[in-house]
């Protein structure tokens, strides 16, 4: 009200409409254009007879105004990607009698030269940035720390306690766990808090390598030692750790063969290269991981109860998700909030009814399965918060509705099967897709199907 008395008011709003450091739009309450300042115009390469009465999503990229006009809520300095660039916007509804007639939005943008040199500057920050990122974890090998490490239940912060408390020391650590727990999480943790982590953290997959390869990969070869040998020879992974920490991932999958020699360089501390004469000292200390029960392994002879105690010395157990439920909630908004940063999505929440399902859920992929999810759900939406209905089809089998009875043991071990007929269903037998479908290893997949007896 007071408005109306400013002196010259028209003259005014006419200078901040027509001041060339802003954009300037406005829109009504359906959303269309009925208003473009010149200097948007011209930064969005269009003219204002060209504009009006379309809906501003026509007009301007990611725009968010014809989404004010109906939550009737300010937003302000929000960042949005137009033409190439991060502006910074603010949209404001317009209330008349109670009702929101239309919205005006800003952007704060100055000319384009001083934006655009403050963008390559940001960029070129954050280039930086990325770039001393990569080459710790070139140098290093490490991806995470223990910051990274997200749950509030009693199990994670235990794990946590343990992992500062076993660090230091060189000790050898077996982490096991199901998978897509996050072994891989804790063994960088390990490394990154220890007196080596100046030092290179390599890690291998055993089982993702062809046995006559893994124990090149691991002790390195002679230049000539096979067919096919790299001139110069190659290291292997033990002499790239040396000074720092080898991991093992899947040890429970690593060939007898592979075993015997792992156990010799534990003990003496030395490697022989593939097709060398000479051998060479190493100092790594050994973090291994497995989702396999090796005691059992070790009764049907397939894996050495000499090289389990080597590296059993100090043992974590990451507990599987549907035992930590405590920890859903605060990963899943956590994931929200990474991908859709990534993407440059605005996802900012997720429904309490998706929470809810996402508690009642067994989760047999664990937290990558989760963290799947939630990129799979952010990428298909195009609302701002995460509805059920916005969850893949195979997530709606688990709905709560049906009584389950038995142990809890039991009442899992019936979603995950169930879990995984569906995906089978739903990719037509394909296991490889049904185990992505899952997030979950192939492995890990095989495994699940041997133990439900599902053909
Ligand atoms: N507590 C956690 N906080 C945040 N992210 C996590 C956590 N645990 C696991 N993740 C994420 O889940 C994914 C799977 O974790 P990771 O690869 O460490 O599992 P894993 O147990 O080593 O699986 P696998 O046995 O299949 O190799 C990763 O993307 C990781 O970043």
């Amino acid at each position: 009200m007071l408005a109306l008395d400013i002196p010259y008011r028209d003259k005014i709003i006419e200078a901040i409409v027509e001041n060339p450091n802003y954009c300037i739009v406005a829109v009504d309450a359906e959303g269309y254009v009925t208003f473009l300042s010149k200097t948007y115009c011209e930064f969005l390469e269009t003219t204002l007879e060209e504009s009006l009465g379309k809906h501003v999503t026509e007009v301007i990229e990611n725009t968010r105004m014809h989404i004010v006009v109906k939550t009737g809520k300010e937003e302000i300095a929000d960042l949005q990607y137009i033409r190439g660039n991060y502006m910074i916007a603010s949209r404001i509804p317009v209330w008349v009698e109670g009702k929101v007639i239309g919205a005006v939005g800003f952007v704060l943008y100055r000319d384009t030269k001083e934006w655009q040199e403050m963008n390559s500057h940001i960029r070129a920050l954050l280039q930086q940035l990325e770039h001393f990122r990569k080459q710790l974890r070139v140098k290093h090998g490490i991806t995470y720390t223990i910051h990274d490490i997200v749950g509030n239940s009693r199990e994670i912060q235990l794990l946590k306690e343990k992992i500062k408390k076993i660090a230091p020391s060189d000790v050898s650590v077996l982490i096991r766990g199901e998978s897509g727990t996050g072994k891989e999480l804790f063994a960088h943790s390990i490394h990154h808090l220890s007196d080596r982590s100046n030092k290179p953290f390599v890690s291998i997959n055993c089982a993702s390598i062809p046995e006559h390869l893994l124990e090149s990969e691991l002790f390195g070869y002679e230049e000539g030692a096979f067919t096919g040998a790299k001139k110069g020879g190659k290291p292997g992974k033990f002499q790239l750790a040396h000074g720092g920490t080898l991991f093992l991932d899947e040890i429970g999958d690593m060939p007898l063969s592979a075993q015997v020699k792992i156990l010799r360089v534990l003990q003496e501390g030395e490697v022989q290269p593939v097709g060398s004469t000479e051998t060479q000292k190493v100092d790594v200390r050994i973090i291994a991981a497995t989702n396999q029960p090796l005691e059992k392994l070790i009764e049907e002879n397939k894996f050495r109860k000499d090289l389990f105690y080597r590296i059993n010395v100090v043992q974590l157990t990451v507990p599987p998700l549907r035992e930590r439920r405590k920890d859903i909630r605060i990963l899943a908004k956590y994931f929200l909030h990474k991908v859709s940063v990534r993407v440059g999505k605005r996802v900012v929440d997720l429904d309490e009814e998706v929470i809810e399902k996402f508690l009642q859920y067994s989760w047999p992929g664990n937290i990558r399965e989760l963290e799947n999810l939630i990129e799979a759900t952010v990428h298909l939406t195009n609302k701002e918060r995460i509805g059920l209905k916005d969850l893949p089809d195979y997530f709606s089998f688990d709905d709560g509705e049906e009584e389950y009875s038995g142990t809890l043991k039991e009442v899992v071990e019936k979603a995950e099967k169930q879990a995984i007929l569906q995906a089978l269903r739903k990719t037509n037998g394909d296991k490889l897709e049904a185990a992505k479908l899952l997030g979950i290893g192939k492995s890990s997949f095989y495994e699940k199907m041997k133990k439900y007896e599902v053909e």
